[in-house]
This record gives C-alpha cells, sequence and structure tokens, in this order.
C-alpha cells in the first residue's frame, strides 16, 4: 500500500507537486499518467526518499522510506534504467543488488530469467544494452528482494511491442498475487491496458482518478445524427451537456442508454450511438493535462 497525503513540493517557488493525495493499493497496478513535467518522477522521488517533501507525506507499507531497515527487501523501485553503471556487467549488478539484499545469488539467475535476459548478455557490459535491455535489468533489481509493492518510473521507455507486453503481464502477476504496483507514463495506451486505477496530474495536480472503468464510464458517449444541432438541443433539454465534439460527432457525458432514451422522445434516428471507452479517455486526458492554467485544468465529476 502506498499512501500520498496532501503532498507538496516547491523549486525556488515554483510547485512541481502541488496538494497531491492518491493511494496504491495491494492487488493492484495503479497507473500515474501525465505529460511530460507533470510531476509524477518528483512524486515517486519523495515516495523513496531521494527527495524532501516541502509539505505533506508518503508512506509506503505503513512508513516512511528512509526508516525501513532493508527498504529493497520490501519495495522494489525503477526510476532511471539508464542510470545503471555502464562499466558493469548485467549479472554483477544484480549480483551486488542481491548481495546488498542479503538475499542468495541464486536469485540472480531466477530474475535474469524472469527478465528474459540471457546468460550471455548477463554477461555483457550495460554500456553494450540497448534501453529496453536497461530496463529488464532494472525490473530485475527491483524485484531481487522479493519486494510487496513496486514503483515504476516510465518502465515500458524503450520496450518494443513484445516487451512492452511482457512487462504488462508480469505486471499484472505481480498485482495477482497480492503486490502493490505504482506505474508511470506519459501515454495512456501504454497502461491503460494493464492498469486497474489510473491517477491523472497535470501541472503538479491530480485532475482525475478512479478505477479504469469509473475514468472509462465517465468518458461518456459518442452519438450523431444527420442534424448533431437538433439533437444537441434535445440532450441540452435533458440536462446533458453535448457542447464538445469528437471527429464531428456529439461527445457526452452520459450513458448510451439514457442518450439513446432521450433522442427517441425527441423523434431523432441516429446514425452512431456508442461508448467513447479509451478514445473519449485519451481525449479527456489531453484536455485535462494540456491545458497549462492550473486552475482550469479540472473536469466535473472526475475530480477526487
Ligand atoms: N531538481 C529540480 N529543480 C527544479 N525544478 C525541477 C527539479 N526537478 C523537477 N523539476 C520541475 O518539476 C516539474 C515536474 O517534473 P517531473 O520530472 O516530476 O515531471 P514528470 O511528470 O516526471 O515528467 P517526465 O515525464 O518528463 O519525466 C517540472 O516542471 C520540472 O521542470
Amino acid at each position: 500500500m502506498i499512501t500520498v497525503d496532501h503532498l507538496t513540493k516547491t523549486y525556488r517557488g515554483v510547485s512541481a507537486v502541488d496538494d497531491v493525495s492518491f493511494s496504491a493499493h495491494p492487488g493492484r497496478v495503479t497507473g500515474f499518467l501525465g505529460p511530460n513535467g507533470a510531476g509524477k518522477s518528483t512524486t515517486m522521488r519523495i515516495m523513496l526518499g531521494l527527495s524532501p517533501a516541502t509539505s505533506g507525506t508518503v508512506e509506503v507499507l505503513g512508513g516512511r522510506y528512509a526508516d525501513l531497515p532493508n527498504p529493497g527487501l520490501e519495495i522494489g523501485a525503477l526510476l532511471d534504467a539508464s542510470a545503471q553503471h555502464v562499466g558493469r556487467t548485467g549479472r554483477e549488478i544484480l549480483t551486488i543488488a542481491a548481495r546488498t539484499m542479503g538475499q542468495p545469488t541464486l536469485r540472480v539467475t531466477q530474475m535474469l530469467s524472469r527478465v528474459s535476459l540471457t546468460e550471455k548478455e548477463a554477461d555483457r557490459r550495460v554500456r553494450h544494452y540497448s534501453l529496453g535491455m536497461r530496463q529488464r535489468l532494472g525490473i530485475a533489481t527491483a524485484l531481487i528482494g522479493d519486494p510487496a509493492v513496486l514503483i515504476l518510473d516510465e518502465p515500458a521507455n524503450g520496450l518494443d511491442p513484445a516487451g512492452i507486453r511482457w512487462m504488462r503481464e508480469l505486471l499484472r502477476e505481480y498485482a495477482d498475487q497480492g503486490g502493490t504496483v505504482l506505474l508511470s507514463s506519459h501515454l495512456l495506451h501504454e497502461i491503460e491496458v494493464v492498469a486497474d486505477d489510473l491517477i491523472v496530474i497535470g501541472n503538479g495536480r491530480i485532475v482525475a482518478q478512479g478505477t479504469k472503468e469509473e475514468l472509462l464510464s465517465a468518458a461518456g458517449t459518442v452519438v450523431s445524427c444527420d442534424d448533431n444541432t437538433l439533437l444537441a438541443a434535445a440532450l441540452s433539454e435533458a440536462g446533458i451537456d453535448a457542447s464538445r465534439s469528437l471527429r464531428g460527432a456529439l461527445h457526452v457525458h452520459a450513458e448510451p442508454h439514457h442518450v439513446g432514451q432521450v433522442a427517441l422522445a425527441a423523434g431523432v434516428a441516429l446514425c452512431e450511438l456508442r461508448s467513447a471507452d479509451s478514445a473519449g479517455l485519451e481525449q479527456l486526458f489531453l484536455e485535462l493535462t494540456a491545458d497549462s492554467q492550473r486552475e482550469n485544468g479540472v473536469s466535473e465529476g472526475l475530480v477526487a
């Protein structure tokens, strides 16, 4: 379990993280989503005791990271796969990690196989690794202490489609066995398949959070007919805001069933009626986060 409570971090008066609160739960993959510079890495660095908070608290497994006697046995982290010592081999890096955590060296072989790095690749120096191989090595290092919590900052960077699929399966399996996963990304489609819960951050503030299903249903309905102005008027009369459009169609925040009933009552023959699903969530994500004005970046009904 990770609990972030009213966390704020300012750099020379400018806030990178602004009053952020959320939780990540055991048995679930929590996606931490936001564009570049939104505050994801800063939040994760504070979680791992690498940077002090200006105010607010973060608790991982009920306490502060800095107070854990052997943190790698409880929390596995990967913040920057390119920060590994390039002069060492993958096997050396894993062996040092295992020894530091008091783990048997057998774990090294087990982790190599878990992340699909071959014995030959393990004996190569990290400077000759691709970014994808470095991500795999970073994940092996995070897992070597068999922790209950995983904190991963953009772990899909540099992975090819098969690698991304492998990562999703690994994280799903880890969460299904009771682990807590916090996974950041700036790309919705990269994490929407695996995430159970989503935290959306923009300009240092949480703009939406909830289960994936809640956010997808909040993403609304796409509806259109031959005369969308007439349809929009009928919907508006029924109290449904239809001000946004998606590829010429109307995008409304209501269930398809409800929208269909309003159209029927108004005698409007529909050409299209469907749940907006991830297309709507993607649009919502862009709207919520692209806005540079913090105070405007909030969508009603989605805010925590
Ligand atoms: N050490 C620092 N000094 C000053 N400003 C910083 C520092 N670290 C981060 N920032 C600023 O804080 C904000 C949040 O950065 P952060 O790296 O947390 O975002 P992010 O969501 O992880 O983005 P990315 O996806 O690009 O990694 C940015 O405006 C960044 O410039």
